[in-house]
């Protein structure tokens, strides 16, 4: 019993990854799956997929080490955030596909909310924006659509659950509907001070409240499944972004982590104090033990690994994405070109939906170095934008507490350029550690701490190891006039609306 499984169910694949009693990575399995775009802004996942995938790197990464399910302490669980089922309670299955985060359908839902005077209420409530991003209008839109589907929810037949719950429910053959509070508190239906369902915005959904799963702390019990064979409990669950914080053990206040996937999510630990944001971004819980919650105010940005991919597929100027370092370093330094990746509109702290990417300063000396570096440049140059919203938010931020260093994870985290630049352009140090694993980790601790194999709270943080610190470089005045240009293209590319 010496052995954690971790499962991540994310927005493209799902990947299983076995930790030893150490906290060591001893195994990956990763599955892609299909994304569905049945009209234009709508994405959508095949519930099918995501159980299927789940299980198969699961049994995967057991077969290919040889290690027996006996030998698991526990299973903990980390997942894309905010997507949307809905099952029947009886036969488990899926009234519809899982409405998938970055689904905009229910735009014009938020927008009535608005004009009915209820975005106070949804922000005081749930820390939240009122947008689509989150699971409360994707619920309605289920109900609303699917035939008979209120009354059976209203007859209490129906299960509602972000990918957490409907693992969890699968997972233990239907007898646990559960979730988590860092799960809970992106559905837009939770009570971030309360630490309850919030009833009122139930009501003004009408989303029944017998659909809602039952919320517990990151690291408690979540049921047992022997769907790997011997019974294994699910003691660990947190929202991925949430177990990359607990991951990078951003446990003090003031301390914040950087996830540079596709997007980027950025999450500053606030403690026990829930600090309303005045610059759009969110405040969320990071994490719930022993019934406590910890608050976080957190940024997200659409496009930031997600720009070297168009470099690739969009442009053709790499093959692979490391080769934007060495044409970074090549580009002409007396070229300033900008690239504001508003691909699909700009997120925090912006939430510009309609707004689409531009380039700015381009010459005829322009070729693919300075538009590598340009694109490198962007994802710092955003995730300035995000800070500096967090220090207007929460001065302690901004005074520094020893603690405000950024910990960097995700794809493009190896980037050495990138990670150098965002050192530069914040003016503060980047710290790196020698895992990038670090939302599967968050999870396995979860629940390798609960099981009682792994070390306490301020035990895992000790083990955090540092593998790379990166040190501003640029003069100030310097800094002040590039981050000044962006702002200047940001305000720019805002004006001129898709078409
Ligand atoms: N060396 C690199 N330089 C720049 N970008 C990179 C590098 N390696 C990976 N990336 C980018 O990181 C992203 C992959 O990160 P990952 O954490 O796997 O993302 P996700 O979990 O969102 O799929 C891709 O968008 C890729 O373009
Ligand atoms: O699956 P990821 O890594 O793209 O993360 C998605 C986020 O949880 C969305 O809020």
């Amino acid at each position: 019993m010496n052995y954690v499984l971790a499962i991540d169910q994310g927005t493209t694949s799902s990947r299983a990854i076995l930790f030893d009693q150490d906290l060591r990575v001893v195994q990956v399995a990763q599955q892609e799956f299909p994304q569905h775009f049945p009209a234009s802004g709508w994405v959508e996942h095949d519930p099918a997929d995501l159980w299927a995938t789940t299980v198969q790197t699961a049994r995967e990464v057991l077969a290919q080490t040889g290690i027996d399910a006996a030998h698991l302490a526990a299973i903990g669980i980390t997942n894309q955030r905010e997507t949307t089922l809905v099952w029947d309670a009886e036969t488990g299955v899926p009234l519809y596909n899982a409405i998938v985060w970055q689904d905009r359908r229910t735009a014009d839902t938020c927008a009535a909310l608005r004009d009915g005077g209820h975005e106070d209420l949804v922000r005081a409530t749930t820390g939240l924006l009122l947008d689509p991003y989150f699971s409360a209008t994707k619920v309605k839109w289920i109900l609303d659509h699917c035939d008979g589907a209120r009354d059976r929810a209203q007859a209490g037949k129906l299960r509602f659950g972000t990918v957490d719950s409907f693992l969890i429910w699968n997972l233990t053959q239907g007898r646990i509907h559960a979730t988590d509070a860092t799960n809970a508190a992106r559905t837009m239906l939770y009570d971030i001070h309360k630490g309850d369902w919030s009833v009122e915005i139930c009501g003004l959904l009408d989303i029944p409240m017998s659909m809602l799963p039952k919320v517990h702390d990151c690291a408690a019990d979540f049921g047992v499944t022997d769907i790997l064979g011997p019974e294994v409990p699910i003691l660990g669950v947190a929202g991925d972004q949430q177990a990359a914080t607990i991951g990078q053990a951003c446990f003090q206040p003031g301390m914040m982590k950087s996830t540079y996937g596709t997007g980027c999510f950025a999450l500053l630990n606030t403690g026990d104090m829930p600090v309303p944001s005045q610059n759009r971004l969110l405040t969320t819980i990071a994490y719930q033990l022993d019934g406590k919650p910890t608050y976080a105010l957190e940024g997200s940005i659409f496009i930031a690994g997600a720009v070297v991919q168009w470099l690739r597929d969009g442009l053709g100027i790499i093959d692979k994405a490391a080769q934007t370092q060495a044409l970074a370093e090549a580009a002409d330094p007396a070229q300033d070109l900008v690239i504001v990746p508003a691909f699909t509109g700009l997120g925090a702290p912006y939430w510009q939906p309609d707004c689409r990417g531009a380039v700015f300063g381009l010459t005829r000396g322009s070729g693919p170095a300075e538009f590598a570096r340009a694109a490198l440049e962007s994802v710092g140059f955003q995730t300035r934008d995000l800070l500096q919203a967090m220090q207007a938010d929460w001065p302690v931020a901004a005074r520094g507490t020893g603690q405000t260093t950024l910990r960097v994870d995700g794809g493009m985290a190896a980037s050495d350029w990138t990670m150098q630049f965002l050192a530069d352009i914040l003016g503060a140090p980047v710290d790196r550690p020698g895992v990038l694993e670090t939302t599967a980790l968050g999870a396995a601790w979860l629940a390798g701490m609960r099981a009682g194999i792994y070390p306490d709270q301020d035990g895992f943080a000790a083990t955090w190891a540092r593998a790379d610190q990166f040190e501003p470089q640029m003069k100030p005045s310097e800094r002040d006039r590039r981050y000044a240009r962006w702002q200047a293209a940001v305000a720019a590319t805002i004006g001129v609306p898709s078409a």
